[in-house]
This record gives structure tokens, C-alpha cells and sequence, in this order.
């Protein structure tokens, strides 16, 4: 194997040993880790997949050694991203800074070994990028996923480019630049565990649709990300004096000694070798951690889905073995050694920032057990859980519901809304009728009283009570439903509740027709003949009785708040005024009526026609009318006066029928011309009955009975994870109880993986530390 390498990694080798010892790397296990790593970025398309299977090897049996903490620790991070958490809990980044065309997305692209960043002279890297690298050495996949947008695993690399382009193009040009970062994951067996920040690249001049301030908000944006612990890689490209370099400029601010800065010098192959061998040397600028040069052009023949590295790497090996100088002592070159320096370097750093993090992430843990204590007493839930209480809750409610809403108080309904019915029309054909008081007296068999009786029966039998009575037991129970669905639990899901009012609604639209034609057929013999027994007679009687006696207490009620709104001297005086005015009314129209009568019998050719008549009487009495009020009384008190005359008529026919309808005359059916009111509402009686059967039978049963299933159906059937997951945290109460719980259980488990870590450290120094003496 090693006969093989090309000559190239081989100086490589010997340049990275050269530089651990300068750069303060990991020794032994660095150099180990070179030789699988180096191994890996030195190949053809079969060495590609030759070396893969290589690598597919190597890298775990290194696990023990190296990058392990890297590993670990990006675990930990993920973890520690997904919850809210704060500076203290940060772990090391590399953030990638540069000025713009630099080169940084050519680079990372190489790291990855596919073009997935965006591309063009729009400034299309508008929000920071956190890309995190993952090694999946028992895998050939090779996959990215936006965590942030939960899309799943993409394949296609150029998916996750469009991807990102779209999320940065959402900034607007005028903003330009969000800190809002973009986290995007990659898995492969051909990347190395490594979390890299992309960020905007530093700016000349401003164009014109830019803002002014916009060159200060990306240095404001890197300068935020360059801080401790992150590693800075300062992208610088060959053709463009290092002294005018941002990225350099930038760092040297936070790292005056470069200890935590990589130079990475790109485009070598646009500089003549001595020139690029100098920036190399690290004299004028120097960084502790040195530069490394790179030619990173991705090659123009390659294919979308295959990996870049190879053909990439082999582009630059040829390039920097053509030149003699990049192969000497102290000079670092290659895509290659930028990524084991990388590795290296962030291994050293997560060491580093362990200690630190264990104590961050336990001080979060106890802050978190302690809130979960004080708030919840420990008590654990789940989604799943409360989605289950829920629909219980519900079906609960609905339960208790069904059991207060049955054939009585539907028959209430029913009853309530016919006998109303029935006070209307004994008010339009009878009360208003001015031969009322000789009712009584009239013969048995007068037409006029028997006609009346049966044009009531027929109004009251052929309004259409199947659809009406229908209607109305909907209508209560949808109210009933809107109540349920305000309360507790489902006043914290505004879309389920919205969908048990429609499904509800359903149901019931469903059955309305069936129910509405069955009442209606089933009353249809009424609309012919009314038959009634002496029980159903008195019965009949007894109820309008107490009708017409709350209809009569309604009156005398009403009657008196107007007295006592009005005043009672206030109000007779008005009463009076209504009369006499009405009086002097009906006198001047008719005194019109005759002067227009015989001015047309006067002039017989010219005719008047009616309307004008009329309108004439009018205008007399309109005029009069505001001229009185105008002197007298306030309009609104004379429409007190008015409804109190009104009133006061009411409550005189209703004391006045009470008293026939109490008398022996109304004692039997045969006098039910006699007692119209008694002889309706037995009728309505009748109606309400058979109403109520088939409402009962045909709806209400019906909808008890499918509502629940229609719950288990509809609201929870074919919820997902998440679905049922979203439902649950609509309820503020729960989401702040899971939310909590989810971050105890993380910091535990994150908790869990830095003991291990600590414990695994010690070990490595323990074993060290002998040897050292
Ligand atoms: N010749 C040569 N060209 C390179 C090299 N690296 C990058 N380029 C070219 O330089 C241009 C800019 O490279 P990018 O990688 O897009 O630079 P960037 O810093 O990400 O640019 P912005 O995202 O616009 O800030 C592209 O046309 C690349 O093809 C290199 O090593 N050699």
C-alpha cells in the first residue's frame, strides 16, 4: 500500500510532521490519522471507491484514538442546538472567512467533495451557513438535511444548493444580510467529523441597490462568530496582497497571534510559484497555525452526483508537483492537509473546551431538573398521552351532553316554539278581531267562528313543522356544539374545534332531510281532521291557561317598566294625547276623504287617481302629527305611549279570554269554537308528539351515536408523530411541560456522553502521564 501513494502525499506526510511539531498537533495519532486521511484524498474514480472501502475500515479503528472527541462532541452539539440554549453551552466551530470571490465556498466545496453552496455575483450568501460534517464510515451514502426545515434526507446535492440559495435569496436585498444561520448536516463516508460556518463574504464598495451600512453589518455579523472558541479559517486568494486581506485584517483583531487562525491560500495556480512559496512561509503575516495553499478550481468535466474530491485533488497534485518549491520543508499545500489540519486543530480545541462545556451543561441540567421539580413534580407526560386525555375529555363532554339533551328537553323545544305559534295567531285572528267579545255569545253553529277555528288548525298544520321543528333541534344542538367546542380541552385547538363543529354539522345536515320529510308526512293527517279526547281536551285547556297567563304577566310587566321608565302622570298624559290625536286624525281624514269626493264629482273629467289620494291623506296627517309632537311630547315618549296603549288592550283581551277559558263553556270539546286557544294548543300538543318521535329517532339518536366515532375517525385515526406532537403543544400549558421535560431528557443525555468523554480523557492522560515521566 504504501509503494503505491504517489510521491506527492508522501511529501505531504512528511511536511504534516513537519508542521505537528510547529503547530502543536497530536503526534502519533495526528500521523496516524494522516496516512488513512491522506490516503483517502489520493485517488482516481476506481481508487475513489477502492480507498472508500479502505476508509470504511480505517476510520473506526481510529475512533478509540482520534477525532473521537471531535465525534462525540458534534453529537453533542447537535443536541445542544436543538434546544435553547445559551453561550455558554457553545462548542469550537471553524468559521470560514474571506473577502468575496476569495474562494471559501470552492474550498469547503472540496472539504465535502460536492458543489452544494450558491453560486453568482448576486451576493448569495446572505446568512451564515452552520454545516456540520458527519462520518459515516458504514455507509456509501452521502446525504445532507436541513434539521431547521425537516425535509428529510436529500441526495441530490444540487437540491440542497437550490436549497440554500432559496433560503438566503429570503433575505431581502435590502437587508442583505441575516444572523439568522442556516443548519445544514452532511452525511458521508468521504467527510470528516468537522462543524464549519459559512459565512457572507467581506466587501469592497457597496452597488447600488445595497445598503450603505451593509460592508458593517457582514464585518458586525463575522466578528460575532470569530469569538472564542471558534477556529477561524482566513480565506485569502493568491492574486490579492495579503496586507489588503479582511479576512487576516479580522482575525488578527481577536487572534493577534494566530493561535486559533488557518490561513488558507487560494487560487495558487494564478501566482507564480515563488510568489505563492513565499505567502507559504508564513514570514509576513505570520500565524501560528501557518497557511496552507490550495487550488480548488472545480474541474469543468465533472458529474453533478459523483464526488468532486478526486478529480479535484488530482487537478491540484499535478499543479503543485509541477513546482518544485511547494515541496519544501516548512510549505503546506493540498486540499488534503487542509483537512487533517482541520480535523486536527478542532479535535484540539473540542479537548480543550471539554472541561468547560461539562460545566456549562451541568449547571443547565440542575436548573432544568429543578424547574421540572418546582413545576411539575417530576411528572412525566407524553404526546401521545395527552392527545389520548383529549379525545376522552371530548368524547367525555359530548357524553354528558348527550344525557341532558333528550326527549324532554327536545319536546321542550318544540313545545316552546309552537306555542308560540299558537299566541301569534290567536293575536292575528282573534285578539285584533273587534267582534272578540261577542265570541261568546255567538251560536254554536255560526260560520264565521267555525271558519276562523279552522283556518287556525290549518295555519298551525301546514306551516311546514317537520323542516321547522327539524331546523330547530339543529339549531340547539349546533349551538350546544359551539359551546363544547369553546371549552376546555378543545379552546386550545382552534382547527380540531373547527373540525368537530364541521363534522358535527355534517351529521346532523345528513339526517336533516330523512327527518324533516318523515315529521312532515307523520303530521299530514292533521292538516285534515284534528281528533281529541276530553283528556287531551282539558289538558288542552289547562295549558292555555297558563299560556295566556304568563302571556298576560309578559304584558303587565312590560306595562310597568314603561310606567315606571315614563313616569305614571308622564305617561297617562301622553296616552291621552295618542288618543285624542288619533281621534282628531280619523276625523280630518275622513273630512278630506268627503272634500276630495266631491271635488271629484265636481270636476268628472278629470280624474284623481287613488295613489295621490292617498298620499294627499298623508301629507295632512304627517304635518299634523309633527306639528302636535313638535309642541307636546318628545316622539320617543309618544312611542312608549303607543306600545303602553297597545299593551294595555293585550292585557284586557288576554284577562278576558283567561276568564272565558276558565268558564264551563270551554269544559268540553264540542265548545272548542268557543276556545280557540284551548282547541290550538292541544293541536300543537299533537304536533309536538309526533315531532319529537321521529326527531328523536331519526337525528338525535343518530348523531349520539355517530359523533364519537366520527371523533376517533377524524381527529385522531391518521395522525403522525408530528402531527400529534403539534396538537399537544398547542396547549401553551403542555408545550411548556414538554418543552421543558425534551430538554432535561437532552442535557441528561448530553450529560451522559461528556462523562464518558471526561472519563476517557483522564484515561488518555493518566496513560500519558507516566510515560512522560
Ligand atoms: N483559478 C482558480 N480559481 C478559483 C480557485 N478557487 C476558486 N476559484 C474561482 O474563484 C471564483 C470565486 O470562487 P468562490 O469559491 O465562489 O468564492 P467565494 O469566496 O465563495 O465567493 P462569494 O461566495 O461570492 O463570496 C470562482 O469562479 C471559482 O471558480 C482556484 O484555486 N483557482
Amino acid at each position: 500500500m504504501e509503494s503505491d501513494r504517489p510521491r506527492f502525499i508522501k511529501k505531504e506526510d512528511e511536511n504534516n510532521n513537519s508542521s505537528d511539531s510547529s503547530g502543536g498537533g497530536t503526534g502519533a495519532t495526528a500521523a496516524a490519522a494522516t496516512v488513512g486521511a491522506a490516503t483517502l484524498f489520493s485517488m482516481n474514480e476506481q481508487e475513489d471507491e477502492d480507498v472508500r472501502n479502505a476508509s470504511d475500515k480505517s476510520i473506526p479503528a481510529q475512533d478509540n484514538q482520534f477525532m473521537l472527541l471531535t465525534k462525540k462532541l458534534i453529537e453533542v452539539r447537535n443536541i445542544l442546538m436543538s434546544i435553547d440554549h445559551n453561550e455558554a453551552l457553545r462548542l469550537p466551530s471553524i468559521v470560514v472567512i474571506g473577502s468575496q470571490s476569495s474562494g471559501k465556498s470552492s474550498v469547503l466545496e472540496a472539504i465535502v467533495g460536492h458543489e452544494f453552496l450558491p453560486k453568482g455575483s448576486n451576493m448569495v450568501t446572505r446568512r451564515p451557513i452552520e454545516l456540520t460534517l458527519i462520518h459515516t464510515p458504514k455507509s456509501k451514502e452521502e446525504y445532507g438535511e436541513f434539521p431547521q426545515l425537516g425535509l428529510g434526507k436529500i441526495h441530490d446535492f444540487s437540491h440542497i444548493q437550490q436549497t440554500l440559495r432559496d433560503l438566503n435569496l429570503a433575505v431581502s436585498e435590502s437587508e442583505c444580510v441575516s444572523n439568522k444561520s442556516i443548519e445544514l448536516r452532511i452525511y458521508s463516508p468521504n467527510v470528516p467529523d468537522l462543524t464549519l460556518i459559512d459565512l457572507p463574504g467581506y466587501i469592497q464598495v457597496t452597488n447600488k441597490n445595497q445598503p450603505e451600512t451593509l460592508k458593517d453589518k457582514i464585518v458586525e455579523l463575522c466578528e460575532q462568530y470569530i469569538r472564542e472558541p471558534n477556529i477561524i479559517l482566513a480565506v485569502c486568494a493568491a492574486d490579492v496582497d495579503l496586507a489588503n486581506s479582511e479576512a487576516l485584517k479580522a482575525s488578527r483583531k481577536v487572534d493577534p497571534l494566530g493561535l486559533r487562525t488557518i490561513g488558507v491560500i487560494t487560487k495558487m495556480d494564478l501566482v507564480e510559484p515563488e510568489i505563492g512559496s513565499a505567502i507559504l512561509r508564513n514570514t509576513d503575516y505570520p500565524l501560528h497555525l501557518g497557511y496552507i495553499g490550495v487550488v480548488c478550481k472545480p474541474p469543468t468535466n465533472r458529474n453533478n452526483q459523483k464526488n468532486i474530491t478526486s478529480a479535484l485533488m488530482r487537478h491540484e497534485e499535478q499543479f503543485f508537483r509541477s513546482n518544485y518549491v511547494y515541496s519544501q520543508r516548512g510549505i503546506q499545500v493540498g486540499t488534503g492537509t487542509l483537512r487533517r489540519k482541520l480535523m486536527e486543530v478542532l479535535e484540539e480545541s473540542m479537548a480543550k473546551s471539554l472541561f468547560s462545556i461539562v460545566g456549562a451543561v451541568q449547571l443547565e441540567l440542575e436548573e432544568a431538573r429543578y424547574q421540572f421539580k418546582v413545576q411539575y413534580n417530576d411528572r412525566r407526560i407524553t404526546a401521545e398521552s395527552y392527545v389520548a386525555e383529549t379525545i376522552d375529555s371530548i368524547k367525555h363532554n359530548f357524553k354528558d351532553f348527550a344525557h341532558s339533551f333528550g326527549k324532554p328537553q327536545v319536546r321542550h323545544e318544540v313545545r316552546t316554539m309552537l306555542e308560540q305559534r299558537v299566541l301569534d295567531l290567536c293575536a292575528e285572528l282573534y285578539w285584533t278581531d273587534s267582534k272578540i267579545v261577542d265570541l261568546t255569545k255567538a251560536s254554536a253553529d255560526d260560520l264565521y267562528w267555525q271558519y276562523k277555528l279552522d283556518m287556525s288548525s290549518a295555519a298551525l298544520t301546514k306551516s311546514g313543522i317537520g323542516r321547522t321543528s327539524t331546523q330547530l333541534v339543529v339549531d340547539v344542538l349546533m349551538a350546544n356544539m359551539e359551546k363544547l367546542a369553546s371549552m376546555e380541552p378543545l379552546n386550545n385547538h382552534p382547527d380540531t374545534s373547527s373540525k368537530v363543529l364541521n363534522f358535527s354539522n355534517e351529521i346532523l345536515r345528513n339526517k336533516f332531510h330523512t327527518t324533516a320529510d318523515q315529521v312532515e308526512n307523520c303530521v299530514k293527517p292533521y292538516k285534515y281532521e284534528v281528533e281529541c279526547s276530553e283528556q287531551e281536551w282539558a289538558d288542552g285547556v289547562k295549558r292555555s291557561i297558563i299560556l295566556l297567563e304568563k302571556e298576560l304577566e309578559s304584558c303587565d310587566k312590560a306595562l310597568r317598566h314603561i310606567r315606571n321608565t315614563i313616569g305614571k302622570k308622564k305617561l297617562r298624559a301622553a296616552i291621552k294625547y295618542v288618543l285624542d290625536a288619533e281621534k282628531e286624525e280619523a276625523k280630518r281624514v275622513q273630512a278630506r276623504i268627503k272634500d276630495i269626493g266631491e271635488a271629484n264629482s265636481e270636476a268628472s273629467t278629470h280624474t284623481i287617481p287613488l295613489a295621490a289620494l292617498i298620499s294627499s291623506v298623508n301629507d295632512v296627517t304627517e304635518e299634523g302629527d309633527v306639528e302636535h309632537t313638535r309642541l307636546h311630547f318628545n316622539p320617543k315618549v309618544l312611542e312608549r305611549a303607543r306600545e303602553a296603549i297597545f299593551l294595555r288592550d293585550r292585557s284586557m283581551i288576554l284577562k278576558y279570554r283567561l276568564a272565558a277559558l276558565k268558564s264551563r263553556q270551554c269544559k268540553s270539546p264540542e265548545s272548542k269554537q268557543y276556545c280557540p286557544e284551548a282547541f290550538l294548543n292541544m293541536v300543537a300538543e299533537k304536533l309536538t308528539y309526533t315531532a319529537v318521535m321521529f326527531i328523536q329517532v331519526e337525528l338525535l339518536n343518530e348523531f349520539f351515536f355517530q359523533f364519537p366515532r366520527e371523533v376517533d375517525n377524524r381527529l385522531v385515526y391518521d395522525l403522525d408523530r408530528k402531527q400529534i406532537l403539534t396538537f399537544a403543544k398547542e396547549n401553551p400549558h403542555i408545550r411548556k411541560h414538554l418543552e421543558l421535560q425534551e430538554r432535561k431528557r437532552k442535557l441528561e443525555e448530553v450529560m451522559e456522553k461528556l462523562n464518558y468523554l471526561v472519563r476517557r480523557q483522564r484515561d488518555i492522560e493518566g496513560r500519558k502521564g507516566p510515560a512522560n515521566l
